[in-house]
């Protein structure tokens, strides 16, 4: 961060040492103001919510101003937040507090305590603070995950899973899947390094904008590599720390340039999403015949449908809401698959037995005369462990903020305060999992120790398992995710033989990640394929 202040462009070599000072004093100076009267805008509202130092959760004390911001981005040893912030929970417990500059945020780190916020107070922690950048992508927060629990939020979580991602939609839009996923697989070539992270996202991303508006493949509107660099520029964006975010009085001056960039980077894909929509309402590509003769619907002629049935030009149905649930499905949510499939695979190639075991369960239910398919989904119960397995292993920060001043655990939470469930804590607790740092599918196939099945709510596993959240804000797209993910990892593993490149064996491959929005693999994972099957569908 501190670079991006330092970063002002020089004018004249010579006065380009004292131009730099008096632009980094004036800043300074600019920070300063701006963070005391947040602070002293924070001490007001605190003393007039009846909370006191005494009764908040108990935490690490930071610095004047900036709060903890400096051990949590210079501690010297680049440790990952969901890290820090468990060791943060072994030394002050499940519920602790660290302010971001004057912000107050409170971390979570136990199932109960998890429980409570997600599900027996949800009314009261649902809301969320949204980053700038994400507001400046999201037409303000009107997605899903930003709009607050309420009538429009109720409206359009219903449409999401009663009608856009339920499964009879998903098994209506398998085509448009399908043959990207397809035509993917055939453009991997034996023996030569693949990045996983790369091929994912492009299937992922290609997939789900096929499934969502058509794609370029039917109807020539969108181009689709462009598209998707435009999303991970959006999503790069949204990822970075901001200062604004921590002093909010500084937003104003968007100091690194970043609301300034995320704004113009949605303008550009809202003019995408739009002439999509418009092209729909000049009634041309809703529908996709396939080669059965078939009429197959993709995910914006449902929710149009959707729209118009539910009287369209409401407030409810504001497009603006629509455009940004388009948002959360692509680039959103496809990221997040192509993430957890790299992490799929890097734990599959570290381990030989869990790799036997999936491909053992592939030949065996699909056959090597074929490519998988959606209807063997179903049957392949390794692999779902596989994926369940790697969930618990990489899953991340629920980020919420409270509404009313409350309790939690004995402390007070003043309003507004920022509420963060560490998934991955929990996930890693040793009491709670044995050798919770082992990738071992079985424990979830194993049944009887009182908490099985698992499955992605939350309750049923006591809250022990919470990869998607819970309660009514839990996450919208687990269909898509978890059928897209499994299709992608599942044609991945059974289309091909993965092997380390020469020289490099599982024990050798770097697992270390890093905290953005979610649990990313630093060094991207490159392995080599070897095709296994023989099948004409990959035959070019
Ligand atoms: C690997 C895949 C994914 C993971 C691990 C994941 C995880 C999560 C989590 C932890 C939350 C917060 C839930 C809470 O506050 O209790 C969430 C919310 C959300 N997710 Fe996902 N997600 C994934 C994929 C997707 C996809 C594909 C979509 C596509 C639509 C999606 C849409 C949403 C939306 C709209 C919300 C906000 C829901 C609300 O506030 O009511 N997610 N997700």
């Amino acid at each position: 961060m501190a670079d991006a202040f330092l970063s002002s462009p020089p004018v004249n070599k010579n006065n380009q040492f004292s131009e730099r000072w008096m632009i980094t004093s004036a800043i300074i100076v600019i920070i300063l103001v701006g963070i005391l009267h947040s602070v002293s805008k924070l001490v007001k509202r605190l003393k007039s919510q009846g909370a006191t130092a005494a009764s908040l959760p108990p935490g690490p004390r930071g610095l004047p101003i900036v709060g903890y911001i400096p051990f949590l981005m210079y501690n010297g040893r680049k440790i990952p937040i969901h890290r820090q912030f468990n060791d943060l929970a072994a030394q002050y417990g499940p519920i602790f507090k660290i302010w971001v500059g004057g912000q107050l945020h409170v971390v979570i780190s136990s199932p109960a305590l998890a429980k409570q916020v997600l599900r027996d107070d949800e009314s009261n922690f649902s809301g969320r603070d949204l980053p700038l950048a994400i507001r400046a992508c999201t037409y303000g927060g009107l997605d899903l995950a930003g709009l607050p629990m309420g009538r429009d939020w109720n409206f359009m979580k219903k449409v999401v899973l009663r009608e856009v991602l339920s499964n009879p939609s998903l098994d209506r839009c398998y085509e448009l899947r399908r043959s990207v996923v397809v035509k993917a697989l055939r453009e991997v070539r034996s023996g030569q390094p693949v990045g996983v992270l790369e091929l994912a996202h492009k299937m992922v991303a290609n997939a789900t904008m096929a499934m969502t508006w058509g794609g370029s493949d039917h109807g020539d509107v969108v181009d689709k590599d462009k598209t998707r660099r435009l999303g991970d520029e959006m999503m790069t964006l949204m990822e970075q720390p901001n200062v604004s975010d921590a002093f909010p009085l500084l937003a104003r001056f968007d100091l690194q340039g970043i609301g300034r960039k995320a704004a113009e980077a949605a303008g550009r894909f809202d003019r995408i999403i739009t002439s999509v929509i418009q092209k729909r309402f000049d009634g041309e590509g809703s529908l996709i015949i396939t080669e059965e003769g078939k009429e197959k619907k993709d995910l914006l002629q449902v929710l149009l449908e959707t729209r118009e049935r539910s009287g369209a030009g409401s407030s409810l149905a504001s497009m603006n809401q629509f455009k940004a649930l388009l948002l959360d499905i692509t680039p959103g949510g496809a990221g997040n698959i192509a993430t957890v499939i790299e992490w799929a695979m890097t734990e599959l190639v570290k381990c030989d037995k869990a790799m036997t075991n999936v491909k053992r369960e592939l030949d065996d239910v699909v056959g090597l005369e074929s490519l998988v398919e959606d209807h063997h989904l179903k049957k392949l119960n390794y692999l779902d462990a596989v994926v369940k397995e790697t969930f618990r292993l990489y899953q991340v920060i629920i980020q919420r903020q409270a509404l009313q001043p409350c309790t939690i655990g004995g402390y007070d939470i003043p309003k507004k305060a920022k509420v963060m469930v560490n998934a991955w804590a929990i996930h890693m607790d040793p009491r709670l999992w044995e050798v919770p740092t082992e990738f071992r599918p079985e424990r979830f196939l194993e049944s009887g120790n009182g908490m099985m099945p698992f499955d992605f709510q939350g309750s049923n596993s006591h809250f022990v398992y919470i990869p998607f959240g819970s309660g009514r804000r839990i996450c919208a797209g687990i269909n898509l995710a978890t059928r897209m993910l499994k299709y992608v990892l599942a044609s991945l593993l059974h289309s091909f033989d993965w092997k380390l490149p020469a020289g490099e064996g599982g024990s050798t491959v770097d697992v270390s990640d890093e905290f953005t929005l979610i649990i990313k693999k630093k060094k991207p994972l490159t392995i080599v394929p070897t095709p296994r099957l023989s099948c004409p569908d990959l035959q070019a």
